[in-house]
């Protein structure tokens, strides 16, 4: 997968030469390519926004420059377009899924507030753009959110995650644990500070400890989001879940 990131704060992503996704590049699984938005400013202070046609705060990044810039990065090509923007769609673990099947992302970083929208008006007419975010809050640009949105998409990728954890384990993967959070993990040794780990996972019983681990997933679950328990298939519980 190639991988594009337009930015004017290209250092926010040294973070991906590191770890899963640094190993996924060293050995070719992931191309990813940074970019400058300020090398396509032809002004001498390099300036890449404006103020806001209508008033209002803030500025509001050039469409000119982003149009040198993505037709540069995108010659010959057509990649799928991904703006981050608190307006956007939910990011989610679906969204991770469909995204990791594509050849070619291109991630446009928006700063101030925002790009101008003719910008992905004019791209949406030869790739499909995405404007996505991913949650409720408010972040200063684009950067944070792609970093969040490159390692959920590069660990779903083949040989990223190596035979040690599977994607298909996590929280959010089709199966019998789809949209139940994660329940508690524990390691050696056996008794910390007087805190034993519990028995069953001791026991060897696989049966016993899936049960268990599943009891505490929907008990998390429930918990810190029962939204997704009321989404739940309700043949997905069976009685005794009910009653957890
Ligand atoms: N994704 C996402 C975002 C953002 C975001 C994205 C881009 C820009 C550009 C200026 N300000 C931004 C905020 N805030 N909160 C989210 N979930």
């Amino acid at each position: 997968m190639r991988l594009d990131i337009i930015s004017i704060f290209p250092e926010y992503f040294s973070p991906l030469d590191v770890s899963l996704i640094g190993k996924a590049r060293e050995r070719g699984t992931l191309d990813v390519r940074l970019h400058q938005l300020r090398d396509w400013a032809r002004d001498v202070h390099k300036t890449v926004d404006d103020t806001p046609y209508g008033g209002g705060p803030g500025m509001v990044m050039k469409p000119e420059i982003w149009g040198a810039a993505i037709d540069e990065v995108t010659e010959g090509g057509t990649p799928r377009m991904i703006v981050p923007t608190p307006s956007g769609r939910p990011f989610a673990q679906g969204l991770a899924q469909e995204l990791a099947q594509e050849p070619w992302l291109l991630f446009c970083c928006g700063r101030y507030e925002g790009i101008d929208s003719r910008v992905m008006d004019e791209y949406g007419t030869r790739m499909r753009v995405d404007e996505v975010s991913i949650g409720d809050y408010v972040l200063a640009g684009g950067e944070v959110a792609v970093l969040v949105m490159v390692e959920a998409i590069g660990r779903l990728l083949p040989g990223v995650l190596g035979n040690a954890h599977s994607a298909v384990d996590d929280s959010f993967a089709p199966g019998a644990m789809q949209n139940l959070l994660e329940g508690p993990v524990y390691t050696k040794p056996p008794v910390w500070r007087g805190r034993e780990v519990p028995e069953v996972l001791l026991s060897g019983h696989h049966g016993k400890v899936a049960r268990w681990r599943r009891d505490e997933a929907l008990r998390r679950t429930m918990k810190n989001r029962p939204d997704l328990v009321e989404a739940l298939d309700a043949s997905a519980l069976d009685k005794r879940d009910r009653e957890l």
